[in-house]
């Protein structure tokens, strides 16, 4: 996952390849619901392991609910509908999956047993009503009690007493905010079937129907059968208990795969994209997202678990489509529709203006960024196809969707944009609401413009700095990080490993060609042997240091090093990334620092990991080094001629981040 305050998207002009999903939020957190109420144990398989549903998990347990994790399999002991737990307050995030099933399940479990539950969550779920369910359970006689505004949470649901509840009531709710409060009552009242059924009647259009019928499947996996007529009466038969059915699978998310079905659309140009945990067999309502890409062009093959997208019509057409039974996936189309030959209206998405945020302005707005031109109505949106992109950096208002959306944006090259645009994604780590690899899975399918994934070289002498910055660059921008010397160290190693004398060039290249070389977090792989501590040692640099003055050692390592510039972008350091290696990275950094300042600092390096070390030497050693490095014949170190010059002699190594991220930021389009 991406941790970084942005991640910059180079443009991309084709994607193939397969994609795994990670499980469906909506089921998931159902599904932990039900296992959690029920008796017993449920062996839950791909449950989403992500920031929604963690939260539920938490809940869970704090109830009293046993979890217990057998490799990708969690199982769920439940709670058989008896309250182990009369207080607590449960945190649940900004995840609506479980503020209002939670909320219904435990203001009826509280009124019935006795008890008293705070919930709360994120400041933008304290702004997400919940009112309506609140009625209903008001009517039911439940009591709940508002912590803030009325009508959202934080509430506080029980009063410690035991309440008769009026289960012989139609308990009415309204159907047309949010579809998740009925499903809220339709996954906690079978609670209250003893004394005889229970009925719900929804006022309103119901919106968002199939995802009632993802409640109403999963309810019956857990032995109650609703009785419904249409989607305006439900009754739960007397007597309903949940039962667990022992193990039950979640499927890949749907609302997720819609981002992959609008890269095959878009980009699946020669190859598919495959799309595995979802398929035309999916009770979520949102795998009918297929039909609307294929209206807009998409070519789509699926089966069970399955589905293949290239790219059909070209380009894609635009259209008109009530969207209310897809409103998360409709999102994706607001940004297929940049691509479109004509404009795209998506009607009957009100819903979105009370999801993670308002998404009906938060979409028009970013899309504008890009150039768009977007009209928005209260339940509606309206996009242009788009002509003249712009780069733009794209807020995401802790949406996991406006992030997943936006990042189909640097598809531009595919419309015309020229040059191609970079987008950057702020705070990427809100799709960790339910697609936590989500950037890391598309950067697996994605082929970027040729050049356009960007490098940050930085080069100088031996410990002045480069791998520390280099290191921390890395981290703040997402980008891989290439440490060059490594490579040359690992070739000395492995020279001296296989007895080749450090002056015998071809023997060295031969070998340099065929390393097997793995870097795995902190550790260092060579042959399958762990290198990662006599790779740092000052031996090993001055030997590396005679390694590399031999042109075929540096030609055997080129490809290598060129291998490393994947997306998002490269950080790399050593001697030649400027001048050789990368000659067309945006942004070239010579770090330099006094021989006295770099003697010093290596002696304080040594002596902290506990090495013996002495600075005269040291001083002597590196001197030697930096001019053995400066005076070869090829890829001498040198500054590029357009290198940004950077002596850190009294600069902390904050000072320098600082800086080098301020040259970055002057050289992009934002
Ligand atoms: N600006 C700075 N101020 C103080 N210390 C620094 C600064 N930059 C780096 N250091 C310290 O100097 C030491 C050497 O840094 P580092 O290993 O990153 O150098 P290097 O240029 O990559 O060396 P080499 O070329 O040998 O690989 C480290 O202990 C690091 O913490
Ligand atoms: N791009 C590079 C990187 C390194 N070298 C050589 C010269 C260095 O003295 C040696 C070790 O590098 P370090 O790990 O200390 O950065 O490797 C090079 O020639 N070109």
């Amino acid at each position: 996952m991406y941790s970084t305050a942005f991640l910059d998207l180079p443009p991309f002009q084709s994607a193939a390849g397969t994609v795994r999903l990670p499980g469906s939020k909506s089921i998931s957190n159902r599904v932990l619901l039900l296992a959690g109420l029920a008796a017993g144990t449920t062996v839950v398989h791909d449950l989403l392991d992500s920031d929604d549903t963690r939260v539920m998990l938490t809940a869970l347990e704090t109830l009293g609910c046993t979890l217990r994790r057998d490799g990708s399999a969690l199982h769920v002991t439940g709670l058989g509908g008896q309250l182990q737990q009369r207080n607590a307050k449960l945190f649940l995030g900004n995840a609506g999956t479980a503020m209002r099933p939670l909320t219904a399940a435990l203001a009826v479990l509280a009124a019935t047993q006795g008890g008293q539950f705070e919930l709360s969550g994120v400041a933008r779920m304290h702004e997400r009503p919940i009112g309506d369910l609140v009625d209903a359970l008001r009517q039911l006689g439940c009591p709940v009690t508002d912590l803030g505004q009325p009508g959202f949470p934080p509430l506080r649901v029980g009063d410690s007493g035991q309440h008769a509840l009026h289960t012989e009531r139609t308990i009415r709710v309204r159907g047309d905010v949010s579809s998740q409060f009925l499903t809220a009552l339709l996954l906690a009242l079978p609670l209250v079937t003893e004394q005889g059924p229970v009925t719900i009647e929804v006022d309103g259009e119901l919106i968002s129907k199939p995802y009632i019928d993802i409640t109403l499947g999963l309810l019956a996996r857990f032995g109650i059968e609703v009785q419904r007529s249409d989607y305006q009466r439900f009754v739960l038969p007397q007597g309903s208990q949940y039962k667990s059915p022992g193990s039950i699978h979640v499927e890949g998310d749907a609302s997720s795969a819609s981002y992959f079905v609008a890269l095959g659309a878009l980009a699946g140009i020669d190859q598919p994209v495959r799309i595995e945990g979802v398929g035309f067999d999916a009770i979520q309502g949102d795998i009918r997202f297929v039909e609307a890409a294929q209206a807009m062009g998409a070519a789509v093959t699926g089966g069970p678990g399955w589905l293949e997208v290239r790219r059909g019509a070209w380009p894609l057409k635009g259209i008109t489509l009530d969207c209310n039974h897809i409103p998360d996936a409709a999102m994706t189309l607001a940004v297929m529709a940049l691509y479109a030959d004509s404009p795209t209206r998506l009607n009957n998405i009100a819903s979105w203006r009370v999801k993670e945020t308002d998404r009906i302005a938060a979409m028009a707005t970013e899309l504008r960024k890009l150039g768009a031109t977007v009209e928005e109505g209260a339940d509606y949106i309206v996009v242009q196809p788009l002509q003249h992109w712009q780069a733009a950096t794209i807020h995401t208002y802790d949406d996991h969707r406006m992030a997943m959306c936006l990042s189909l944006a640097s598809l531009n090259v595919l419309a015309g944009a020229q040059p191609p645009c970079t987008v950057r994604i702020e705070d990427p780590k809100c799709v960790a609401k339910t697609f936590p690899d989500y950037f890391d899975a598309l950067f697996s399918l994605v082929e970027p413009v040729a050049g356009a994934v960007p490098v940050l070289a930085i080069d100088g002498p031996t410990a002045s700095g480069k791998g520390t910055l280099a290191t921390e660059l890395a981290e703040r921008l997402g980008y891989h990080l290439l440490d060059s010397g490594a490579l040359y160290r690992a070739t000395a190693l492995a020279a001296k490993d296989a007895g080749i004398a450090l002056d015998d060039g071809p023997a060295l290249a031969a070998m340099a060609a065929n390393l097997d070389l793995r870097f795995t977090g902190h550790d260092v792989f060579l042959n399958g042997r762990e290198i990662t501590h006599p790779l740092r040692l000052e031996s090993t640099g001055g030997m590396a240091s005679q390694v590399s003055v031999h042109p075929e050692v540096r030609q055997a390592l080129h490809a290598l090093q060129l291998g490393f510039r994947r997306a998002p972008g490269l950080v790399a350091d050593g001697r030649d990334m400027g001048t050789v290696v990368f000659p067309d990275a945006p942004l070239k950094v010579f770090l330099t620092a006094s021989a006295e300042q770099r003697a010093a600092r290596r002696y304080r390096q040594l002596i902290e990991k506990g090495n013996s070390a002495n600075i005269d030497s040291l001083r002597i050693d590196l001197e030697a080094r930096d001019a053995r490095d400066k005076n070869r014949a090829v890829a001498p170190l040198k500054p590029a001629e357009d290198a940004e010059l950077l002596d850190n002699s009294q600069l902390s190594i904050e000072d320098s981040v600082v800086q080098v991220l301020n040259w970055w930021q002057q050289r992009q389009p934002f």
